[in-house]
């Protein structure tokens, strides 16, 4: 997968080439490009906003500077790209949207600052390609950078090859649409807290059944929205206590 980054500060996400992502980045699993969007303004003061049409707070990124940056960017690969831009008022990124990121070819990622990036920018380009404005959460960021590097852990630790083992990436939270229960490891006794018998028992059916009630019962206490969106068949008959 490749993925390109535009973005005004490019030494923000230096992180995407550390550890996982930078092993993965060095197997060739993912190449990542970043780009200073600077690099397309042609005045003194390298001017990237304006202030916005009708007045109101903050300045709004412009659409000549995003234009020629983005048809630079996406030139530079013929991998066709979906171009993904953090906004606070984007469809929410979830697990299920990182499954569906890990299946492109190519990301695009377009980070915002200040009010936002002008309108004609995602309306253009959505005419040529699949575009999605992603809020991560209901908070309010700076710029779309922080946005960039959840997204891009989220989605890269799918790829095959990039997590050693594979199997966590299915297992993980979210994956059976529940939260993951506690966990425990050595020693037995910490500061006078033993660790459930149940998972010293050696017993795996009644091991996998006290995880799965941990899950549901954590799952309903803090997020109760969750556990109503579940397909009635993801729930058995031992769960129905839940
Ligand atoms: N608040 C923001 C400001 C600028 C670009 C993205 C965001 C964002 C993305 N997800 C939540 O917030």
């Amino acid at each position: 997968m490749r993925i390109d980054v535009v973005t005004i500060f490019p030494g923000y996400l230096a992180p995407l080439r550390e550890s996982l992502l930078g092993r993965a980045a060095d197997a060739g699993l993912i190449e990542v490009a970043l780009h200073d969007l600077r690099s397309w303004t042609h005045d003194v003061h390298q001017t990237v906003d304006d202030a916005p049409y009708g007045g109101g707070p903050g300045m709004v990124m412009r659409p000549q500077v995003w234009g020629e940056a983005l048809d630079a960017v996406i030139a530079s690969d013929s991998r066709p790209p979906r171009l993904v831009v953090p906004a606070p008022a984007g469809r929410s990124f979830t697990q299920a949207t990182a499954r569906a990121y890990a299946t492109e070819q190519r990301l695009v990622f377009a980070c915002g600052r200040y009010e936002g990036i002008d309108q004609r920018v995602v309306d253009h380009y959505s005419r040529q390609f699949p575009v999605d404005e992603v809020s991560i959460g209901d908070y309010v960021l700076v710029g779309g950078e922080a946005a960039v590097l959840v997204i891009v852990e989220a989605v890269a630790r799918l790829l095959p090859g990039v997590l050693g083992n594979p199997r966590s990436a299915a297992e993980d939270s979210f994956s059976d649409g529940l939260l993951e229960g506690p966990a425990y490891t050595r020693p037995e006794v910490w500061r006078g807290q033993a660790v459930p018998e149940v998972l010293r028992s050696g017993n795996h059916g009644a091991i996998a059944r006290w995880r799965r009630d941990r899950a549901l019962e954590r799952t309903a206490k803090r997020r109760p929205d969750l556990l109503a969106a579940l397909p009635e068949d993801r729930l058995d008959a031992a769960d129905q206590a839940f």
